[in-house]
């Protein structure tokens, strides 16, 4: 971990959107002094009011010409749906030189609706943290969640490298890897592995539910890892998932329509006891797996090591 007296990446940052990602953000901020003061915005009396007391921002705003007033950096961390709107309405009141951050989990749509609005001489530098859990608002951010995480950062033309190598350094501070993407790119490979499996589990969830014929006390007594893991994810923002698949819309059909074609084939091998298939199918599958796990690349620590 970073030494306690190294300087403040920024002096003030501004967090709109106070749920998990900002609240993590703050709590990692306040870890080792990236930045000097952390000022929170959100539009709900009660989470402004849980804010307070968890005590994660230095100062909470109810005014988002206020919240960003001053700000070095400004974090758009509300769901997708909203930031084009959010950065319409603070985009009169950033000071010359600030950069705006967004973190969210799509970012073809989010430039397309945000970068219009940032006022010339303030930097747009859309971000994703690969880290996060099933949790929601402001009390369920933690210090180390991006700890040994990836952080995407997807420049757009005309950045100063300086804004982005400064903001690299930031995400690394806050104990993430940071690595530069296209937004194409992103959006297909976030589909891959984060979007499309949560729609999956989404459905198996709602398969279980829907099945009469297997009690949900059943579903809950015996479920074994796997189907854990997919009511976890299942339990997601429905707000923050629905704003996902509405904006990463083409990388979604285009990884689902290859996942049906590989469902259908699979179904059919089982359907005509294709044995040989399935074997040779998830030997393949078992292979990537074991590949992670040699390339020490399973970062996966659910709970542990949580730490304000
Ligand atoms: N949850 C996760 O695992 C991850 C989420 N992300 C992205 O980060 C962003 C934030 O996600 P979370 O922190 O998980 O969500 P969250 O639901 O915990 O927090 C989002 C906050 O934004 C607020 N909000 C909604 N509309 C708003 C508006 N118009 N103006 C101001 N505030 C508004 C909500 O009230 C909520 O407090 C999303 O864009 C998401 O795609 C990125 C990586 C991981
Ligand atoms: O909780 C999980 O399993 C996640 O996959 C967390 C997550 C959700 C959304 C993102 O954009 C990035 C990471």
């Amino acid at each position: 971990m970073t030494a306690v007296c190294e300087p403040a990446v920024y002096e003030k940052v501004a967090l709109i959107g106070l749920g998990l990602i900002a609240g993590s953000m703050a709590w990692a901020m306040k870890r080792d002094g990236t930045a000097g003061e952390v000022r929170g915005y959100a539009r709900s009396a009660e989470s402004r009011e849980m804010t307070r007391r968890l005590g994660f921002c230095d100062v909470v705003c109810d005014d988002l010409a206020e919240v960003v007033q001053d700000a070095d950096l400004i974090v758009l961390a509300t769901p997708v749906g909203v930031m084009g709107r959010v950065a319409e309405t603070i985009a009169p009141h950033l000071k010359p030189g600030a950069v705006v951050i967004d973190v969210g989990s799509v970012k073809r749509t989010v430039i397309e609706e945000v970068a219009p609005h940032i006022p010339e001489g303030v930097h747009f530098v859309p971000c994703h943290p690969m880290a996060g859990t099933e949790h929601s608002g402001p009390a369920s951010g933690f210090a180390s969640l991006f700890d040994n995480r990836w952080c995407l950062i997807v420049p757009v033309e005309g950045t100063p490298e300086a804004e982005v190598a400064r903001l690299e350094s930031y995400w690394q501070r806050l104990g993430a890897r940071t690595e530069r993407m296209e937004p194409e790119h992103h959006d297909l490979v976030c589909a891959v592995v984060s979007h499309v499996p949560h729609l999956i589990a989404y459905t198996m969830v709602g398969v279980a539910d829907d099945l009469r014929r297997v009690s949900d006390q059943e579903v809950i007594k015996f479920s074994a890892a796997g189907f854990r893991d997919f009511t976890r994810i299942a339990a997601s923002d429905p707000t923050m998932w629905r704003d996902v698949f509405l904006t990463n819309k083409e990388a979604t059909l285009e990884i689902l329509g290859r996942f049906t074609e590989e469902l259908f084939a699979l179904q059919r091998a089982i359907r005509t006891g294709d044995g040989e298939q399935l074997h040779a199918y998830f030997t393949r599958t078992r292979a990537i797996r074991r590949g992670i796990l040699q390339a020490g690349q399973d970062t996966d620590k659910p709970d542990f090591g949580r730490t304000r």
